[in-house]
């Protein structure tokens, strides 16, 4: 390890730190190693260099202040492999990357979100009634309701069901992408690319990488391909790819491109929020006072008369707190998505040089004892007594008002506005209709244990499916329920029309 980079763990020749790197839920290691080496720490991969930032002060400093240095991606060749040049979310700091983002405010900024909350509310509502009615189903019906909100929104097409072929694809390609890109999926090719001479046939990862190419590819270029027939039957229903390909040429953008940039949409938006929401549900069950609380503050506000809305939001702390504490609790991206310094340049006594990988381990920020108390425990009254939910001593100038659960600097989330409206949308619904708790065994009779690490090893971390019960909590509020779903129908008639047609067959082999 060069002296002038921040210190870590001792390296051996040649490999460096490569032989002890983490496989699997690196950020647990990680985390370990931040109590031992400091919140900014480097590794050793071959020659190349690893920086691992774990505080609220070191994200704000190198991520968002200087961000101009740190917003590149590191060089992958499973990215390359399975996403070609054009995926914005894994490409170089570019004019591709910048056209790119350029043409996803119409959709992401506070602005263009808000005019998608009647999809969000139509869906969060169709979820309702689907916990109502098939409450033993709860894992897929989240997984439809954040897949449809986004293919709503981006290629006008609703999904009434979560069985069907245009989400099944839609979710290959989505498992495709959690495998290929999960920390220790494959060798260190990118540091060691004499391994990329290995023929296919020996090397698993390459076989991976094309495999996900090929699932990914297949439901991008699907759904680009239903937008542009509806154009050319003149059938359009006003969604954000139609324009998109409409302007194309004024856009400056090439087909492989929109078709990409749908993709990002749909890799971004449907798996983040339906493991958030899925996590949220594992909480509750395994820290009912929590749920407990919820419902009085909800109660309070809406009664059991009428749904809540999203303007209801600001009245409800609680409900609030339950948002932060799920994203401090078991964030959906531990790691983030690492980021890559553009150039050489100085942080502290550091020199990072260019090309640098930099971890924020917002998994180690979130469960720093010296920050939270008991950070092991699900507990959303922590922040209400500080918008941080840190201990009394702590600093809160070194944080800032974005979670980092989204990421930082020039990289930032750009589909939060979008997830909070989400998020908060479902937490109140969820939680002024139901009731959850362990589901029962049928031959003990006894609840079945909750288990508050059985996730997968992607890379997201989304809770692995669990069983629970889910009951509603009033006769008017089941009710209700049917009768906003009828209501919905004039949202989702726009997409009449759009239902789910076969998608082309691929080698799902690897
Ligand atoms: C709970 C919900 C979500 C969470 C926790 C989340 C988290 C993240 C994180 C940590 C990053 C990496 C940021 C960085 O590099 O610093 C990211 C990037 C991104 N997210 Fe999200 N996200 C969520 C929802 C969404 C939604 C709904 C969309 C789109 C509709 C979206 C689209 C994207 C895109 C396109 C990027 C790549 C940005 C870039 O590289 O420039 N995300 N997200």
């Amino acid at each position: 390890r060069e002296s002038t980079l921040p210190p870590g763990p001792p390296t051996i020749p040649l490999l460096g730190n490569a032989h002890i790197f983490p496989t699997k839920f690196a950020f647990f290691k990680f985390t370990e190693w931040s109590r031992e080496y400091g919140d900014i720490y480097s590794l050793k991969v071959g020659t190349d260099t690893i920086v691992v930032v774990t505080s609220t002060k070191a994200v704000k400093e190198l991520i968002d202040q200087q961000s101009g240095l740190t917003c590149d991606r590191p060089k992958s060749y499973m990215a390359e492999t399975m996403y070609g040049d054009v995926h914005m979310t894994l490409i170089k700091y570019n004019d591709d990357w910048r056209l790119l983002r350029k043409n996803m405010h119409p959709i992401l900024t506070p602005a263009g979100a808000a005019q998608h909350q009647p999809i969000q509310n139509a869906g969060a509502t169709q979820l309702m009634y689907e916990l109502l009615h098939s409450p033993e189903r709860f894992f897929t019906h989240i997984q439809r309701y954040s897949t449809s909100v986004i293919t709503s929104i981006v290629f006008g097409k609703h999904y009434p069901h979560y069985e069907c072929p245009e989400i099944d694809a839609a979710f290959k390609s989505i498992h495709a992408a959690e495998r290929v890109f999960g920390i220790g999926a494959h060798p260190p090719i990118d540091q060691l690319p004499f391994l990329n001479y290995i023929p296919d046939r020996w090397a698993r990862w390459k076989r991976m990488a094309k495999w996900g190419n090929r699932l990914s590819t297949r439901i991008y270029f699907h759904l680009l391909k239903v937008c542009e027939q509806r154009i050319e039957q003149g059938e359009e229903n006003g969604c954000y790819l139609e324009n998109v390909i409409k302007h194309q040429e004024e856009y400056g953008l090439t087909r492989k491109m929109i078709g990409y940039l749908g993709g990002v949409f749909l890799d971004g938006g449907s798996h983040t929020t339906s493991a958030f929401l899925q996590t949220m549900i594992l909480c509750l069950i395994a820290f009912p006072d929590s749920q407990r609380k919820a419902q009085e503050e909800i109660d309070s506000v809406t009664g059991h008369n009428r749904a809540p809305r999203l303007e209801d939001f600001t009245q409800l702390p609680y409900c609030q707190a339950i948002i932060n504490e799920t994203h401090r609790f078991r964030a959906v991206a531990p790691l983030g998505i690492p980021h890559a310094m553009r150039a050489d340049g100085q942080y502290r006594n550091y020199i990072l040089p260019k090309g640098t990988v930099i971890f924020v381990n917002t998994w180690g920020i979130y469960h720093d004892p010296d920050v939270y108390d008991n950070p092991e425990v699900f507990n959303p009254d922590r922040y209400l007594k500080n918008p941080f939910g840190t201990k009394t001593a702590v600093d809160l100038r070194e944080f800032r008002n974005i979670n980092i659960a989204f990421g930082g600097g020039r990289r930032i989330c750009p589909g939060m506005h979008l997830a909070n409206a989400s998020l908060a949308l479902n937490v109140m619904n969820l939680l002024w209709a139901f009731d959850f708790s362990p589901a029962t065994d049928p031959g003990t009779g006894k609840a079945i244990p909750t288990d508050v690490f059985n996730y997968d090893k992607g890379a997201f971390y989304a809770p692995v499916p669990f069983q629970c019960s889910i009951k509603s909590r009033s006769a008017e509020t089941a009710s209700i329920i049917d009768e906003e779903l009828r209501s919905a129908q004039t949202i989702f008639e726009k997409f009449a029309g759009t239902d789910t047609i076969e998608v082309e067959s691929v080698d799902e082999t690897f």
